[in-house]
């Protein structure tokens, strides 16, 4: 593991957002973010780091995350520390799980009309908040002056929004056709039981003739999908309608998504499919039988529900649970929690071992962070993991690598699950400037 850390030292400004958190995004730089319903996290430049890989990814951003809070736990209000992580679909990924702690978080909760936080996470005293703002592209408005008595500080952007250059689409690792070949062979390993259900995605690639403004692609996802995860940590960014698990204390929850249809068929379709039950069913077992190990108690619907997306409806299953205390009365931490959920048959498949290796074989990209768990975890055990979908991976400044899947049963058709990974790419494209 790679790290860079020492004691952390956090001071907590409350301040007003005057152009809402997602108003301050294109004319920023940020290292990560979360976002959904203009209330969440964006994170600015880093103040401390890990990266990962390999089977114990997650233990070793978790074991950096503990270390970190105890060598921070005698400086002052470390309570609100958070960190950002995402970690690898698979094990034996290129690429890396990353934890970041940004030097800037801007936080706001759930009523986007009360205050805003902004913590600053620096290694020595005396930090001169208005230096470190002003070097991330912000700027406090009316503190401390007779003008604003009373009220709070506003927190404004210095410069302006970054435009969208010109973008095009390149083809990725695997071309049309050799999904569709990718989709049969996943047929045959049904047909002869090698696997009951198997995730396959693809991948297209995005050029830009300029720098990609990062923060302005972000605003544009959390405005049209309002309803999603907005997320960036290290290399990966989209805006997921799926949630891993969610932490608050000791209650778990998690938003299984499986069973896809466009929006422009009708949702009663989906409804009545049994090929979609069945999937979805797969994939909401897979997550029980995950977090089961760490819960004492876990409820899921008889019937999934159908969410309505912009572009797709989906089944939907929300599970609820309370995680299960050791002798000690120690609840397992956040990363444990995504760790056992990971990978749903939502994005992996039934079984998970030989889905997996099919999915090694069968895609031609390093899935990298996509369908990997992607979000956030604080000091005090809390902690949001959606799953990296309908996002991309950056490679550089101005090449992102968009993923799309989706599982494949027995009756599934090459055709169908082609369509339906264009689908899902539309949300990218569209906030990339493509597709419109
Ligand atoms: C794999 C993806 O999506 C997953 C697969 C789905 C399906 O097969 O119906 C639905 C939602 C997600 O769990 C993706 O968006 O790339």
């Amino acid at each position: 593991m790679n790290s860079a850390s020492s004691a952390l030292r956090i001071s907590v400004v409350e301040v007003d957002l005057p152009e809402g958190l997602e108003g301050l995004l294109p004319a920023l730089n940020p290292s990560t973010a979360w976002i959904r319903e203009g209330t969440g996290l964006i994170g600015l430049g880093t103040a401390a780091s890990a990266i990962a890989g390999g089977n114990d990814r997650f233990t070793q951003l978790a074991r950096f995350w503990d270390s970190l809070l105890a060598n921070s736990a005698e400086e002052a209000h470390t309570g609100p520390l958070a960190a950002f992580v995402s970690a690898t679909f698979s094990a034996d990924s290129r690429y890396a799980s990353h934890l970041v702690v940004p030097e800037v978080l801007i936080r706001q909760e759930q009523n986007s009309s009360d205050t805003a936080t902004v913590l600053i996470a620096a290694g020595s005293e005396g930090t001169d908040t208005q230096e470190v703002l002003g070097r991330h592209g912000l700027r406090l408005r009316g503190s401390g002056n007779d003008e604003n008595e009373g009220g709070c500080a506003q927190l404004v952007a210095i410069g302006d929004g970054r435009e969208l250059p010109v973008t095009r689409v390149e083809p990725g690792a695997q071309s049309k056709r050799q999904h569709l070949s990718a989709v049969a062979a996943g047929l045959s390993a049904i047909e002869d039981r090698t696997v009951e259900k198997l995730v396959l995605a693809r991948d297209v690639v995005v050029a830009s003739d300029g720098p990609l403004p990062v923060g302005t692609v972000l605003q544009r996802l959390a405005q049209a999908y309002p309803q999603t995860w907005t997320y960036l940590v290290g290399e990966v960014l989209g805006a997921t309608p799926e949630m891993l698990v969610r932490v608050r204390g000791a209650e778990v929850s998690s938003r299984v998504l499986a069973g896809t249809i466009s929006r422009s068929d009708d949702a009663s379709g989906l409804v009545r499919d049994d090929k979609q039950h069945r999937e979805h069913e797969l994939a909401v077992r897979s997550l029980l039988d995950g977090i089961a190990p760490l819960t004492e108690s876990l409820q899921s619907p008889a019937e999934p529900g159908v969410l309505e997306l912009p572009n797709v409806y989906h089944l939907v299953s929300d599970v609820t649970g309370t995680l299960a205390a050791d002798e000690s009365g120690k609840l397992p931490g956040a990363l444990a929690v995504a760790e056992a959920a990971h990978p749903t048959a939502a994005v992996c498949g039934t079984p998970t071992t030989p889905a997996a290796q099919l999915i090694a074989q069968l895609e031609a990209a390093d899935r990298g962070p996509y369908a990997g768990p992607v979000g956030w975890l604080d000091a005090a055990g809390n902690a949001d993991f959606g799953i990296a979908l309908r996002g991309g991976v950056l490679e550089d400044q101005h090449r992102l690598r968009l993923f799309a899947g989706g599982g494949v049963v027995a009756g599934s058709e090459p055709e169908v699950e082609l369509a339906e990974t264009e689908i899902k790419l539309a949300p990218m494209l569209t906030a990339l400037g493509l597709n419109d």
